[in-house]
């Protein structure tokens, strides 16, 4: 299928004129199980600082998408580099390695419930960084709450958490071991709007603060306004249209109108 490319004369915004690296790039990436085949031709360039906003409808291949990025699936066919490296040619301390540059944010959050906001955030800082250094990683450990607003709750158990503050607790988690990209898989999902808001403009400052870059996988169209420098629309293992959130807002492509046709 030919891609549909909206422009508009605002895409070159600041992100896209100053940071042309490319740290994820995917080129005819094709994934097959037995006779389905998931990924048809899967192309993509993150660029540094960028936010990337992948849009699709269920079971269309963006989580096996995610699951190559970071190694966890190879690819049949295409090429997926990260910062330069085929993914697919790693071994496994490469991968631990890329596993560590690239930050992951579940939908669940993914914390422990049996420990402590602290010792959440601890794990990472000690079992995948090694660090000893008590006071480094109390320093680490409230530096990280404090850029997501949970300081307060650095002694709660999961539980005692709200889902926002859950999400929270689990990007102070992923941003804690200073990751360079990261990939959210639909982070507002289960959130009511103004929580959901709330994730998504710490999306933003995330990015404005720690300078990262994220592919963000969503269904939730105002996280995509707020979060999005660019939007990618994927259907049936390819990507059919591209542009900004104003710039898609206009398409008369039929499968992308139908993610805007609640937005007035
Ligand atoms: N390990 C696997 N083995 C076999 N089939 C798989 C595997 N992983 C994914 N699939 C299939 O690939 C297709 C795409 O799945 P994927 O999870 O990428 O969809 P998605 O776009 O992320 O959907 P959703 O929005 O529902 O999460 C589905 O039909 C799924 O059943």
């Amino acid at each position: 299928m030919e891609m549909e490319i909206v422009r508009t004369n605002n895409d070159q915004s600041e992100t896209a004129k100053n940071k042309n690296e490319v740290v994820i790039s995917i080129k005819g990436l094709k994934k097959s199980f037995g006779e389905k085949d998931v990924l048809k031709d899967i192309n993509l360039e993150l660029k540094r600082g960028e936010n990337i906003v992948v849009l699709g409808r269920s079971g269309t291949g963006k989580s096996v998408t995610i699951q190559c990025i970071v190694g966890l699936l190879k690819q049949d066919a295409g090429s997926l580099t990260v910062f330069g490296d085929e993914v697919a040619d790693m071994d496994d301390k490469q991968l631990k390695e890329l596993r560590i540059k690239i930050g992951f944010l579940f939908q669940s959050g993914a914390l422990y419930d049996s420990m402590t906001v602290r010792e959440n955030l601890e794990f990472p800082l000690t079992r995948v960084l090694k660090l000893t250094d008590q006071a480094e990683i109390d320093k680490r450990v409230e530096e990280a709450l404090d850029g997501v607003g949970l300081l307060e709750a650095i002694d709660k158990m999961p539980s005692d958490l709200s889902g926002g503050m859950r999400k929270r607790a689990g990007l102070a988690r992923t941003i804690i071991v200073n990751p360079e990209i990261i990939l959210y898989d639909e982070p507002t999902t289960g959130l009511d709007p103004i929580t959901s808001r709330e994730i998504s403009d710490l999306i933003l400052s995330i990015q404005k603060k720690y300078k990262t870059s994220s592919i963000i996988i969503t269904h939730d169209m105002e996280c995509a306004r707020i979060a999005a420098d660019r939007m990618m629309i994927m259907d049936n293992g390819e990507f059919i249209a591209e542009g900004t959130f104003e710039s898609l807002h206009k398409s008369n492509n039929k499968i992308v109108a139908s993610f805007f046709k609640d937005i007035l």
